[in-house]
């Protein structure tokens, strides 16, 4: 296959030749022996999104997500590797648990990777013996699925996953350091009053400070602040955020209601920001979602019993790409931080990049279509999404190595048979 006369993020202008799957050769005006040819008429073709931090939902919650749903919503976002995390039911923390999702894993459309999970019940044993992507998110704090874990655990949880050379990403706040005065509210914002900025901000400090001792690493899940980003980054370890942190911020409780509640929770405006400055500049490795989906019955409920979690998996690449397109960001950035650099982090050497022997794993965009995000339009089960009405630049179609998964039509979108592979095996 040959795809033709597209753009890349660094502005070059390439012929992409496509064989087996990889990408055989990047160059100017290719020899057209090829058996078939697609035209990018000089749109902007990306690698595929590595997205580090999905929920699934599979199995237990199939009404809230499945894998086929999950990874529909991929494919139509130009995400083409997802990274599942283990609070479903049964949990991900045993072998026979990482299995019974692995087989439902076998209907995504996309490349994934399935995280392990740590609680007091977990078999490390059985579970180092499967293929792992990371040992992640370890829960610091309960969130959804109440898996989280203390302190001596944790440290037990990193000397392990280091010995077995798998990677570890933590969900990282203190609930010692919430606030009890925010439990007496009932308006929306009393959940980022009572899920405080320092709450996660000493977790990553203490998370980076085990990881230290126990001579390894830790990759902090969804950091909400910017204070946790720099924390991270002065510990050289490796961070994402998430497009809910970057887009969103507690002045957004008034449109979102408890359909916003989220961990950690939205910020000021102000910590938004700075936290959009520190992608922009690079502080920040790479973005990912954090899709938790949840449906609305669920989520129409009082701020205190509403579950936490936004989806986003879908509308990620298209709300970086419109803040591109409005110069916020430059597309070298949006690529880096959203295929790039969370393939180097994991060691996934055959992704990330537009570049010879590389997965052709490929977005294709037209960088100037900006159209409304409508949650009545995106694939997930849950039907809404906290971004409704924002603007977004949305793929035109979406490849898995070579394969089209995602593909607009003249009448609608077409999706492709489900490829998809563990990509540790
Ligand atoms: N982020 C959330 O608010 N919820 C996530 C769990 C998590 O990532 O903490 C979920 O699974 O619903
Ligand atoms: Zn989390
Ligand atoms: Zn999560």
């Amino acid at each position: 296959m040959l795809i033709r006369d597209a753009h890349l993020a660094d502005g070059r202008v390439r012929d992409v030749r496509v064989r087996d799957g990889r990408i055989v050769t990047v160059g100017r005006n290719l020899q057209q022996n090829d058996s078939s040819v697609v035209e990018a008429d000089g749109n902007l073709l990306l690698p595929g999104v590595v997205d580090v931090h999905v929920h699934f939902r599979e199995p237990g919650f199939s009404h809230k997500e499945t894998w086929t749903t999950g990874s529909r919503c991929a494919a139509a976002g130009g995400v083409t590797t997802v990274v599942d995390q283990p609070n479903t039911d049964p949990a991900t923390t045993t072998g026979a648990a990482f299995d019974e999702k692995a087989e439902l894993a076998r209907e995504s459309l996309v490349d994934y990777g399935i995280n392990g999970g740590v609680t007091p019940e977990w078999d490390p044993e059985t579970l180092f013996e499967r293929p792992l992507f990371a040992l992640g998110e370890v829960f610091l704090a309960d969130s959804t699925g109440d898996m989280g874990i203390d302190a001596d655990l944790f440290a037990d949880a990193l000397e392990r996953a280091r010995d077995a050379g798998v990677p570890v990403t933590v969900h990282a706040e203190d609930a010692d350091l919430f606030s009890a005065d925010a439990r007496e509210r009932d308006d929306h914002d009393a959940w980022s009053a009572f899920r405080t900025a320092e709450a996660e901000i000493a977790a990553v400090e203490r998370a980076c400070g085990v990881a230290e001792d126990t001579g390894t690493t830790v990759h902090v899940a969804h950091t909400s602040t910017p204070e946790a980003v720099d924390v991270a980054a002065e510990a050289e370890m490796t961070c994402e955020v998430t497009p809910h942190h970057l887009f969103l911020s507690r002045d957004d409780y008034d449109d979102l209601g408890t359909f916003g509640r989220m961990n950690p929770p939205l910020r000021s405006e102000q910590r938004r920001a700075a936290l959009f400055e520190r992608l922009a500049d690079g502080t920040v490795d790479m973005v990912a979602t954090d899709h938790a989906p949840h449906t609305r019955a669920e989520k129409d409920a009082s701020i205190w019993d509403a579950p936490s979690g936004v989806p986003g998996v879908e509308t990620s690449l298209p709300l970086l790409l419109e803040a591109a397109r409005r110069g916020d960001l430059s597309y070298e950035r949006v690529r880096d931080a959203t295929a790039r650099n969370p393939a180097e982090v994991f060691g996934l050497s055959q992704k990330g990049r537009v570049a010879e022997g590389y997965d052709a794993d490929l977005v294709l965009v037209d960088p100037e279509a900006s159209q409304k995000i409508r949650g009545a339009d995106l694939h997930s089960n849950c039907e809404w999404t906290p971004f409704e009405g924002m603007a977004g630049v949305f793929p035109l179609w979406t490849m898995v190595r070579g394969e089209l998964v995602y593909e607009r039509t003249e009448g609608g979108e077409r999706f492709g048979e489900a490829v998809g592979r563990n990509v540790r095996e």
